[in-house]
């Protein structure tokens, strides 16, 4: 609770009301008491506008009990998700009689199944809270954005940034936290799968996300879906699948109770059509890591693995300069093989020279013999595996000039309130 105590000079805030209202043996994180304070401001806040007409007139006011159950309220509907609110249909239950939802359904991906959380990500803390801050509540309290005009959740969201850097790790991990369906979709699934039915397909995958809701519409390289519609030579009906993608998406918000989210992700942010980008009001950079998100990621990449004590994660951070999460973790698949390797060598040699004395050969190594990695293969690894992007190549330069423009606090950002479009 005595964290309660940094809002106590902000707003007064009566602590006890807070410790009768909310269930003692739940832990109250830092997070959870931003939340909880958040929320009841809000409700505060409109229930003073409402009353007083001229709200500048007295802002002192102290956090009231109703407020604050209204905070922790929200706070639960959060945790518990569509446990408490509308139920999520499975899979097995969705009947279709349409055969492109069908063949859809089979690479549908279910909440439980995706097996990212926002854990498995290192760093990338601002995206991450963005993203819950955007997706979570409209996704699974939609009914608190069906009242009026104004207030329509986002739908739609872009992650870009240089490849490799965790946008698909994002997806996913939004995808698990809200309970939603997954469904991910490629211009290279299309051509491999789908070749000469792009349209039906795309009308198929939002039929199908609004059956399912709640949904995530993951379209990776978003740029070769929906790219810019003036490219020469455009085939005839890859034109007609994006403007079926965007007929379905403007149908999305009509339908907000139907709690599908278009998350789009690409590398090539700046050959996306203008028309898409208006669609996708919230667009957040997924940069290369520095030094300290580059130990952070290393740690949890690490963390089930068998260290050296002294194994110094900021030693192996500072050697990887340049390197995007993708990299850090093929340096640390490397570098894990090599303890393997050696024990191979090592067994190899004893069992030759078993067979020279003529002695019985010698039992197989278990994972059990394999040592614990050690800072030098990590050292052997660098060699092996560089990075994948340069810090200062054209493509790197673009990306940070489209975000100046149209990232989050760009000059040509649509929107600046955080749930709505
Ligand atoms: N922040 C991170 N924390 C932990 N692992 C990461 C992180 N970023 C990337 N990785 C590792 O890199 C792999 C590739 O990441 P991911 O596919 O999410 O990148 P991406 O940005 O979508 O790449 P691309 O633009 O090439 O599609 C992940 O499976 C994960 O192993």
């Amino acid at each position: 609770m005595i964290t309660l105590q940094k809002y106590a000079t902000r707003i007064d805030l009566e602590c006890s009301d807070l410790e009768t209202i909310y269930v003692k043996d739940r832990t109250l994180t830092n997070e959870c008491i931003d939340t909880i304070v958040g929320f009841a401001l809000s409700h505060q806040l409109k229930h003073l506008t409402a009353t007083n007409p001229d709200p500048s007139i007295d802002l002192q006011f102290s956090l009231s009990s109703e407020s604050l159950k209204h905070g922790v309220d929200m706070l639960e509907s959060i945790q518990s998700g569509p446990k408490t609110s509308n139920k999520r249909k499975s899979l097995k239950d969705i009947a279709t009689e349409n055969e492109f939802e069908k063949r859809l359904l089979a690479d549908v991906i279910p909440p439980d199944e995706i097996g990212v959380t926002f854990e498995d990500i290192g760093a990338l803390k601002s995206v991450k809270e963005t993203l819950k801050e955007l997706v979570m509540l409209p996704l699974q309290r939609p009914e608190l954005f069906s009242k009026g005009q104004l207030m329509k959740p986002c739908k739609g969201i872009l992650l870009f940034g240089p490849p490799g850097t965790g946008k698909t790790m994002l997806a996913k991990a939004v995808a698990t936290e809200a309970g939603a369906n997954f469904i991910n979709i490629s211009m290279s699934s299309i051509s491999s799968k789908w070749f000469g039915e792009g349209e039906k397909y795309v009308k198929a995958v939002f039929s199908l996300a609004s059956k399912i809701a709640p949904s995530v519409i993951f379209v990776d390289e978003v740029d070769g879906m929906l790219g810019r519609r003036e490219n020469p030579g455009e085939h005839e009906a890859m034109r007609k699948m994006k403007n079926e993608f965007m007929v379905n998406w403007d149908g999305l918000r009509t339908k907000n109770k139907e709690r599908v989210l278009v998350l789009a992700a690409t590398n090539r942010p700046f050959d996306l059509d203008e028309a898409v980008i208006r669609r996708l009001p919230r667009r957040l950079m997924v940069n290369l890591p520095d030094a300290s998100n580059r130990r952070k990621i290393i740690s949890v990449i690490l963390a089930k693995e068998d260290l050296a004590d002294d194994l110094d994660l900021e030693a192996i951070a500072n050697l990887t300069v340049g390197y995007s999460g993708s990299d850090l973790k093929n340096l640390c698949v490397t570098a894990a093989h090599l303890p393997i390797r050696e024990l191979l060598e090592k067994e190899k040699k004893e069992r030759a020279l078993a067979e020279v004395e003529n002695r019985p050969l010698p039992q197989s190594c278990s994972s059990n013999d394999v040592r614990a990695l050690r800072i030098s293969d990590f050292k052997h690894a660098h060699e092996q595996v560089c990075a994948s992007v340069s810090s200062d190549s054209t493509n790197m330069n673009e990306l940070v000039q489209w975000n100046d423009l149209y990232g989050e606090g760009g000059s040509r950002k649509t929107t600046t309130l955080s749930y709505f479009m």
